[in-house]
């Protein structure tokens, strides 16, 4: 089962405050979507109005094409998923995810068949007979994920499903995650703030900002290609190299005017920046290089902008040594305008 979702010019304030400032945005059934952002940015804001446990101030939510608006939480075909994973501590697993079947008045034999189908996809099904306390945090969340489903849902809303948990737990409950989402095609709308884990499971991510979409895209091009400055910095780590039209500044003294032609500023990722590459960014001295196992972190300042330090992530026994020369290469360049302007 799986829907489209449709949110139309959505506004929500809270009382004076504006959370989320007409957000449009399209999810395609069966995508999987992960709304991205810092903190207080309105992503949760967002998850409750899909799933109807607020109702937007102005705009409309679609659900496989109807109008949800105003249709409570239960009447949507949609079911959240809450961190806590909120399971019964006094029921066993299976009846813990047959639970919402039972509400919906599912016959005993069925809701329990289809209980232990659910366990099984989540690798659970020999454990059916325990309850959440005998289990580790990674298993109770695929416990909430299988009654999650269990009611077959047309979107699943997952907010910071994966928070509880430690990292590698986290980074395996991802690649968990991704592969049930395939398997059952439901649309997911998944919470982070946590791009790594956005880029690793996510068809489209939606970066949110005060209550804005600053960009959406797949992770390659939220990544690779970021429309703004908030996306650039919160995708990850970049470098920035202000650029002027007349060619002054740093922008002529590395050579940069073929690559940034107009005012703004370069965009470069550390793992952009080497000893071969595309373009040339001239000579530098390396300052300082850190070892963090697969790369060697590594601090340049280029001869013609002394002012300047730019970071490149050198693959393990590519580094030269500190105080030596080296031309520096760059790739993958992103050019920004001055006033980064939110786009859809
Ligand atoms: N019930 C409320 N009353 C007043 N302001 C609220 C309420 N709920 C949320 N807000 C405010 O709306 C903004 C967006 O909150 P929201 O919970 O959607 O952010 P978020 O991106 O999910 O953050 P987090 O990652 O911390 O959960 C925040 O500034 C928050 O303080």
């Amino acid at each position: 089962m799986t829907a489209d979702v449709h949110v139309k010019a959505v506004e929500h304030r809270f009382n004076s405050f504006t959370a989320l400032h007409r957000v449009d945005l399209q999810i395609a059934a069966g995508e999987f979507i992960v709304l991205l952002g810092p903190s207080g940015c309105g992503k949760t804001t967002l998850l409750s109005i899909i799933g109807g446990f607020l109702t937007p101030s102005e705009g409309q939510v679609l659900i496989g094409g109807r109008d949800m608006t105003h249709v409570a939480p239960k009447d949507r075909p949609t079911t959240t998923m809450f961190q806590d994973y909120a399971l019964f501590p006094h029921m066993s697993l299976r009846d813990n995810v047959a639970f919402g079947l039972r509400m919906r008045g599912m016959a005993k034999a069925a809701r329990n068949a289809k209980a232990l189908e659910m366990l099984e996809m989540v690798g659970l099904a020999d454990k059916a007979a325990r309850r959440p306390h005998e289990l580790s945090g990674g298993m109770r969340q695929r416990v909430a994920l299988a009654r999650a489903l269990a009611v077959e849902p047309d979107v699943l809303l997952l907010d910071e499903p994966l928070g509880a948990l430690d990292l590698k737990l986290r980074r395996q409950m991802q690649e968990e995650l991704k592969a049930i989402q395939r398997r059952v095609g439901t649309t997911f709308v998944h919470v982070t703030h946590d791009q790594e884990e956005a880029m690793a499971i996510a068809d489209r991510i939606v970066v949110m900002n005060h209550g804005r979409i600053e960009h959406c895209g797949t992770p390659e091009e939220v990544y690779l290609t970021p429309k703004t400055m908030f996306s650039a910095d919160f995708m990850g780590e970049t470098n920035r190299i202000p650029v002027s039209p007349a060619g002054a500044g740093v922008t002529s003294q590395l050579g940069l005017l073929a690559i940034a032609p107009a005012e703004g500023t370069l965009c470069l990722r550390p793992e952009s920046i080497g000893l071969t590459g595309a373009f040339s960014l001239g000579r530098a001295t390396l300052v300082e290089a850190a070892f963090y196992g697969s790369y060697h972190r590594c601090h340049f300042r280029p001869l013609a902008a002394p002012e300047m330090l730019l970071t490149a992530h050198l693959p393990q026994g590519e580094h030269p040594r500190p105080g030596a020369e080296v031309e520096l290469f760059g790739r993958n360049p992103v050019v920004l305008a001055p006033v980064a302007k939110a786009a859809a």
